[in-house]
């Protein structure tokens, strides 16, 4: 399909616009808490910072949503109840009013909010139940909490989901660099942006540009193709709480990976892999109970679909984003089409 003419053309430059915009906005309080953290100010336990670049983002990126497509319903993590009679509004409301001036040429086209009662309005579309028939979005509005905390990677994540699967996804991820290496070798560009559109393929994009670049002048990605145990490359989490490492080794030394895995927080990992710097995301539950959040995934998925990878919970099944506002299956592997099949298989046997 050419890249300009598909039928998602509008819903992809309004996402793009406002997932800009919210990044600028999360990309600021992420800077500020790294200088806090070097200056001693921000105490651990301060989760100030996260908390108000949620509701901001989500603000931001459902007001963008509800002007354009009014009847578009949107499953959103954060409800504004939380935000009632917190002391964080006026600093909320100050960051998108600045935000909003800095990107002022994209008020025609995303709007602009100017005050506190329509920013909870816009917190609260976000309350779909999601399901099975029917078109709606997936809003992660900071992934990666803790990467975030951290001054490591997050990411806003909007995705466009149509009868159970994901037509459209884009990510902004504010400080990931262009050419992860290793944990601790990367080079190239910080902030990139991630776009996918069902059979339009998946493209990378510099973040920190103005306005919607159309995807022929975007770098069009791909997975790679390799299964050569010697090239294959890991990506996982940070956070030994959300994934079992212990699990994830030993499907590694399975499949005969010798190569140290690379650990990012949030969605960015989807995006590493879907440009071809690494080849296996690895998400083994930690509990038997806890179930995946759609907008945790949503976004990533048609990421890696499009440049030619696949997704599946544990048992290697596509994840079906038609269930509410949760999966209803365990775990995540994705991968190159070529390995996939081995990793699932060293999955099942660890399990
Ligand atoms: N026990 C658990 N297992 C898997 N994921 C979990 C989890 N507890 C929380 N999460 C999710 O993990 C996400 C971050 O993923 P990662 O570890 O890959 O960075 C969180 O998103 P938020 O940070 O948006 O809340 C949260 O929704
Ligand atoms: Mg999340
Ligand atoms: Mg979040
Ligand atoms: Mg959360």
């Amino acid at each position: 399909m050419a890249t300009s003419t598909h039928p998602y053309a509008k819903e992809l430059e309004i996402a793009t616009l406002a997932v800009k915009r919210a990044s600028i906005l999360t990309k600021k309080l992420s800077d500020s808490i790294v200088t806090l953290q070097q200056s001693g100010t921000l105490t651990k336990d301060d989760k100030s910072p996260v908390t108000v670049g949620d509701f901001a983002s989500q603000a931001i990126v459902n007001h963008a949503i509800k002007l354009n497509f009014p009847n578009d319903e949107i499953v959103g993590e954060e409800d504004s109840q939380d935000l009632q009679d917190s002391p964080l509004t006026s600093q909320i409301l100050d960051l998108i009013n600045q935000v909003q001036q800095e990107t002022s040429e994209y008020d025609d086209k995303i709007g602009k909010l100017s005050n506190l009662k329509e920013i909870t309005t816009s917190i609260d579309f976000g309350d779909s139940q999601g399901g099975s028939t029917g078109r709606f979005w997936a809003l992660d509005p900071i992934d990666g909490t803790k990467g975030f905390l951290r001054g490591d990677q997050f990411a806003v994540c909007l995705a466009l989901i149509e009868n159970g699967k994901v037509v459209l996804g884009v990510i902004g991820c504010p400080n990931l660099p262009q050419i992860i290496h290793s944990n601790d070798k990367h080079e190239g560009i910080v902030g990139g942006l991630y776009s996918a559109v069902k059979g339009v393929g998946s493209y990378y994009s510099a973040l920190f540009t103005k306005g919607f670049t159309p995807l022929d002048q975007q770098q069009k990605i791909s997975m790679k193709s390799t299964s050569n145990p010697s090239e294959l490359k890991v990506v996982e989490g940070v956070e030994k709480g959300h994934s079992s490492h212990s699990t994830q080794a030993q499907i590694k030394q399975i499949l005969g990976i010798t190569t140290p895995a690379i650990n990012l927080d949030s969605q960015v990992k989807y995006c590493v892999l879907a440009s071809g710097q690494s080849d296996i995301y690895l998400r083994l539950p930690v509990s038997d109970t806890y179930r995946e959040k759609i907008w945790d995934h949503a976004a990533g998925n048609i990421l890696i679909y499009e440049s030619g990878g696949q997704v599946g919970d544990i048992e290697g099944n596509p994840l079906n984003f038609g269930t509410g506002r949760t999966l209803q299956s365990k775990g995540v592997i994705a991968g190159n089409k070529q390995v996939f099949d081995s990793v699932i298989k060293a999955v099942q046997q660890v399990l």
